[in-house]
Order: structure tokens, then C-alpha cells, then sequence
């Protein structure tokens, strides 16, 4: 900065505009959230205990930044007359730049979706809210104006900021000479309405015993010390005094540190909270001490409700990295797989060095197995869920499927040690029961195989109940055989990987021929026709429907699998499904050329018999039942006028 600016920037502040979203998001908190005001105080402690978190690791590098006040705390106090509450840290700080940037929009890409789909809802849902972290504009419910003075760690006195803002459309900023390092946020406490019941009352957060009180609910696992002013009975006043003394309100031990036997079940809920945001319930956590070459402790939880980035593969890893209680990153990929992205969590390693860089971390042996530890406890809280004898476990699997069931098969193509693991907790839809949830696992489906079936049969389709019509499943209709319906976008990417269970392979019910002689079925002796007699008129069919269909298809067969419809499609042993190369084509990748289906027709079917018998119409017909089962797949028509002429060619006839 040349001379010239820094002696001019103090006198002038500036006024900024909110982000769009964080006006929305500020009405929201200003008139939403009403009735859990409490939780700001959580928040700005939150904000404060990373900023002192931040300051640590960098000083790991630089320790000047410490400025010989490496005593790390956060500080609360109250001016009764002045109607303010104050939180100061002495952690990293903000510059003039920082606080125009994080203090007037929101980075959190979740967040900034969120408000967008908001819209225009004034009064959206208070528990919906209470999913994502409003982070440092909660203040504003209890404040009317919040003042906040930083300087960022490492900068020069003179480089103090200070933000200030009613909460509506603007902040100003101003450059202050400021001698601590680190932050005070200053909120101006809101006056209460004559009518307010007592209980609702914002005086409360100027008592002392009420903020002890939260900061024990809400806060006490910050690893950091929280100090309030101690106070004294004046016996002149008769009233409670502040005095110069600081003591510390919190235990300070980092929850993880703690032994399972000393942390309540209500401790382990807030400290989920806290840490992902969000505000249901996890469905369950694990806490360990690992011991043994590789020592570290994990407290891992999983969520109920995906988040709203979980498709977001860019997103920070949701386990925070600790090496010896020092927090050192939340983006470290390489402790938790890809496909177990919603884990959230906190690793705390006593092996690794604090400086690890993030190459460290990739090939780091200890890491791995951290890693691999981590998965291992993962999983089988998962198949405790599901294996249980308790419905109520059960169900709380079901909906651990129905959120995170598609990002869990992921795992079969990223990690090949557990893919049998993996299987066993699959769960998808069934020609077996009338429910669109998927609740079939394998081993059930196995449990039920006919005689004599040698393959796991399952179809992809876009939907459940595009599955459900499909012709490729009339036989196995028939006869009595499940078939699973498979309807998540990976899933034909899984079954690249997932080639068989128990022994069985997966065999996809819309590819290649399918044997089904050797099942045990009651129809199969009465079925049996002449083939001899057939086969003559069945190769002048499908040469019919090969002259006209020439290009689009690879082949023409009679069908075994149809029992109603007069035709369907099918890959070929070792071609792409249609079903796979339409998935690709709406992910722009048109590169991959659709290898040409098989048409199998049904040479009982009246339609496909007037093939034969309307020499005239032979053509149209044929592109016609060509088309349908396209169609009846869910696919498109690359020229539907045609299509449409020759129906309506037919229909005139
Ligand atoms: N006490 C503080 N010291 C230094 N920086 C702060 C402090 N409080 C807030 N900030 C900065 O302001 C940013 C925005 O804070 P805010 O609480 O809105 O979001 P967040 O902390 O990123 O997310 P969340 O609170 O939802 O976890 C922070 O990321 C941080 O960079």
C-alpha cells in the first residue's frame, strides 16, 4: 500500500450493498427464526473458535503471527447500560478486504442454493432453516445493529477494520487503528416491546447466569477456553458486579478427547450440529480410540437428510482433520472415500506431523489407514442398521437408501476391497412387491430364486414404473421370476462393477438371449411347440423385418421373453444398453456411438402376424412396431413426423 492511501483510508468509510442473498437471507433471520434466538450465540462462538483454529495452523508456518500471544480464548461480555454483548477472539482476524468479503455475501455454495430456491417464500419453514448454518447474521436476531473491529493477524496497528450494519440493505467500513489482533463482534442488543412474554425477552442475553447457561448447552465442547468477567457480590448495590477477572465457562476439552462414558447422548447432538450444520438428528455415530501402528480417535456420524451439495463432487470432505487437537484442514480428501462424502466427522491423528501438506496427506501410510479404518466403521454401521432385528433400525436404513443409497454405489467402482460389503447393502426395487422404495436386498432376492434359476435378473430404466411396462419382462412375469428394477443414474455404471452375488451372476433381463429352460415352472411342458414346423415361417419373418428395417437394428429374433406385446429391444451380450447409451447422450456424450439394438418379436402377436399377412403394409408396420418398443422404453424417436405419418397411414388403411 503506498503512503498516500494509508494515510488517507481512516477517515473515509465506506457503504457497500449486501449480496442479493444475504438481504433474503437477513429478512429470514430477522423475522423467522423467532423462535430459537438462542442459537446466535452458538454461531458467533463457532465463528470465533475457527478464526483461532485458523490462526493456529498458520502459525504451525509463520509462529510470528502469535505476536507473543499464543493463549488462544474466546471472551464474552455485557454492557448493561450500553445494551451490548460482546464476542471477542484473538484469532486470525479480518482485513479491511476480508470483512467486505465475508461479512456482505455468502460463500457457501449450499447456502446460496438454498436461498435461491427459497425464492420469494417470506415464511419458509423454521425447521428447513435450521438445516444450514446462518453463521454470523444470526446476531441480527437480537441485534439492531452489529459492530464488528478486527485486525488480521501479522498486519500493522493501523490496519484494523471496522464493519458496521443495521442488518437490512448495507454495511459501511472504515479502516481503525486497533493494537489487539483478532475480532470483536459487537451486537447492539434489541429493545423489547412492552408486551414481550418474559421468556422471549432479549434483555435475557444481558444476564450473565443466562449466557453461562447456553454457553454450557450449546458450546462447551470448544476446545478453547470461553471466559466471561467474574463477578462479585456489592453489597452497597445488592446487586452481582463485574470485575477485572476473567474465568473460564466451558470445560474446554475437545468432545472427541473425551471418554465415551463422560459425553451425554444430548452432547454428542449438539456437537453433530455444530459441526455439519444441519439440523436433524444423525441416524448414528461411532467413537473410537484407535490404538496400535497407527493411533488416532474418530467420531464419525451419519447424517439423515443429504445436504443440498451432496451431488456437488467439489464439495469439502465433511471430516475435519485434527492432528493432536490442532485443527488442520476440513478439505482433506484422502481420509474418507469419494462415495462416503456424507459422512461427517472429525479425525484426530497423534501420528502426523502438524505442517502435513496436502501431498502428505495423499501418500501418507498413516492416512491410509486412517482411511481405511474409517470405511471399515462406517460400513458396519450400516449393516448394523440393516441387519438388525429391530424394525425401527430397519426403517432408519430404509431412509438412509432413500438418501444416500445412489452415492453409495458409487463404492463399487472406487473401492474394490469392500464391494462385497457393498452388495450386501444394496437395496433397490422389485417386480416382487408393489412398493417404488427400494427395500429388496440381494440376499432377500437370492432367498427366493426359483429352481433351477441360475442368474440375478434386473432391468434399468428411468423409472420405476418405466421398468415396470416394460415387454423385456413378460416372461419373467410369467414364470414367476423377481426381477430387480434398477432406476438410479448410476446404476448402470454399478453393474460395470457389481457382476455377481453369492455366486449368482447379474444378468440384465433386456440383454442377449435369455434361457430361462432349466427354471421349474408348471407352464414350460404345455408350452413347447413344433419348432420344426415354426422355424420356416419365423425366418421369412424376421427377413421381413430385416429388409425393412435394414440399418437400425443389429439383428432380428423371435423372442422368448414376450408374452403380450408384439416386440421389444434388447443389447447384445456384449453391447451398450439402450437404456445406458440414452444416459449418455443427455450427458453430452455423443461420442460414444449407441451400438444398434437387437429387435425381438413376438410371432404371436396379431400385429406381427399382419406382417406377414399384408404384404402392402409390411414396411410400415414393421418401422411401426420398430418404433413402439422405443418408445415403450422410454426413448425417442429421432423422426416422430414419420412415425406419425405411418400410423396414420395404417389407421386409414
Ligand atoms: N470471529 C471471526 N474472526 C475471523 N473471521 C470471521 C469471524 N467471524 C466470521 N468470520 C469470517 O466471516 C465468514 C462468514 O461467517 P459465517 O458465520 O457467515 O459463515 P461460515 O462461518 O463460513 O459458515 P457457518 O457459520 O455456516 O459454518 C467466515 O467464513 C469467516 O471468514
Amino acid at each position: 500500500m503506498s503512503t498516500e492511501q494509508s494515510t488517507q483510508a481512516p477517515t473515509a468509510a465506506h457503504t457497500h450493498a449486501f449480496q442479493a442473498e444475504v438481504r433474503q437471507l437477513l429478512h429470514l433471520v430477522t423475522h423467522s427464526l423467532y423462535s430459537n434466538r438462542d442459537i446466535f450465540l452458538r454461531e458467533l462462538i463457532s465463528n470465533a473458535s475457527d478464526a483461532c483454529d485458523k490462526l493456529r495452523f498458520q502459525a504451525i508456518d509463520d509462529p510470528a503471527l502469535m505476536e507473543g500471544d499464543a493463549d488462544l480464548r474466546i471472551r464474552i461480555a455485557v454492557d448493561p447500560e450500553q445494551r451490548t454483548l460482546t464476542i471477542s477472539d484473538n484469532g486470525i482476524g479480518m482485513s479491511l478486504e476480508d470483512a467486505v468479503e465475508h461479512l456482505g455475501t455468502i460463500a457457501k455454495s449450499g447456502t446460496r442454493e438454498f436461498m435461491q430456491k427459497l425464492g420469494d417464500k417470506q415464511k419458509p419453514d423454521a425447521a428447513l432453516i435450521g438445516q444450514f448454518g446462518v453463521g454470523f447474521y444470526s446476531g441480527f436476531m437480537v441485534a439492531d445493529r452489529i459492530t464488528v473491529e478486527s485486525r488480521k493477524a501479522g498486519m500493522a496497528e493501523g490496519e484494523g477494520v471496522r464493519w458496521v450494519s443495521d442488518g437490512t440493505g448495507e454495511f459501511t467500513v472504515e479502516t481503525i487503528a486497533r493494537a489487539k489482533r483478532g475480532t470483536d463482534v459487537i451486537l447492539h442488543l434489541r429493545a423489547d416491546a412492552d408486551d414481550t412474554p418474559h421468556e422471549d425477552k432479549i434483555d435475557k442475553y444481558l444476564r450473565v447466569w443466562t449466557l453461562k447457561d447456553l454457553i454450557g448447552k450449546y458450546s462447551d465442547h470448544i476446545s478453547l477456553p470461553i471466559e466471561m468477567r467474574k463477578e462479585r457480590w456489592d453489597a452497597e448495590q445488592s446487586k452481582y458486579v463485574a470485575t477485572d477477572e476473567w474465568e473460564q465457562i466451558n470445560s474446554a476439552a475437545a468432545l472427541w478427547t473425551r471418554s465415551k462414558s463422560d459425553i451425554t447422548e444430548e452432547q454428542y447432538l449438539e456437537f453433530y450440529k455444530q459441526l455439519s450444520g444441519d439440523g436433524n438428528p444423525p441416524l448414528r455415530w461411532t467413537h473410537n480410540r484407535v490404538e496400535g501402528r497407527s493411533e488416532y480417535t474418530q467420531l464419525l456420524y451419519i447424517p439423515a437428510k443429504a445436504p443440498m451439495d451432496l451431488w456437488d463432487r467439489q464439495q469439502k470432505a465433511g471430516v475435519k482433520l485434527y492432528v493432536k487437537r490442532v485443527f488442520i484442514t476440513d478439505d482433506a480428501e484422502s481420509l474418507m472415500p469419494t462415495y462416503l462424502r456424507f459422512v461427517r466427522g472429525v479425525i484426530d491423528s497423534a501420528d502426523l506431523p502438524l505442517n502435513v501438506s496436502r501431498e502428505m496427506l495423499q501418500e501418507s501410510r498413516d492416512v491410509r489407514a486412517i482411511r481405511e479404518g474409517s470405511v471399515k466403521r462406517v460400513l458396519s454401521m450400516l449393516e448394523d442398521m440393516a441387519g438388525s432385528d429391530d424394525q425401527a433400525e430397519r426403517d432408519k436404513y430404509a431412509a438412509f437408501w432413500g438418501e444416500f443409497g445412489a452415492v453409495l454405489k458409487e463404492g463399487f467402482g472406487e473401492d474394490f476391497a469392500n464391494r462385497e460389503r457393498l452388495a450386501k447393502l444394496l437395496r433397490a426395487v422389485s417386480t416382487h412387491s408393489e412398493s417404488d422404495t427400494p427395500n429388496v436386498s440381494l440376499a432377500d432376492y437370492v432367498s427366493r430364486m426359483k429352481e433351477g434359476q441360475k442368474a440375478i435378473y434386473y432391468i434399468t430404466a428411468e423409472t420405476p414404473k418405466i421398468a415396470r411396462s416394460s415387454p423385456q419382462l413378460e416372461i419373467f412375469r410369467k414364470k414367476g421370476i423377481e426381477v430387480l428394477l434398477l432406476t438410479d443414474r448410476v446404476d448402470e455404471w454399478m453393474l460395470g462393477f457389481l457382476h455377481e452375488f453369492d455366486g449368482k451372476p447379474l444378468q440384465s433381463v433386456a440383454r442377449g438371449a435369455v434361457d430361462l429352460s432349466e427354471v421349474k415352472g408348471a407352464e414350460d411342458e404345455a408350452e413347447k411347440k413344433d419348432e420344426a414346423a415354426q422355424s420356416e415361417d419365423h425366418k421369412a419373418l424376421i427377413e421381413r423385418f430385416k429388409a425393412a428395417l435394414g440399418e437400425r437394428v443389429q439383428d432380428v429374433r423371435i423372442s422368448e421373453r414376450l408374452v403380450d406385446s408384439p416386440a421389444c429391444l434388447v443389447a447384445t451380450d456384449d453391447g451398450m444398453s439402450t437404456h445406458l447409451a440414452r444416459l449418455l447422450k443427455q450427458a453430452g456424450r455423443d461420442e460414444m456411438p449407441a451400438s444398434k439394438p437387437v429387435l425381438e418379436i413376438n410371432p404371436e402377436h396379431v400385429l406381427i402376424k399382419r406382417v406377414v399377412a399384408d404384404a402392402a403394409h409390411a414396411d410400415d408396420l414393421a418401422q411401426v412396431v420398430f418404433d413402439q418398443a422405443l418408445l415403450a422404453e422410454g426413448g425417442q424417436l429421432d423422426d416422430p413426423a414419420a412415425y406419425v405419418r405411418r400410423v396414420n397411414a395404417l389407421l386409414a388403411h
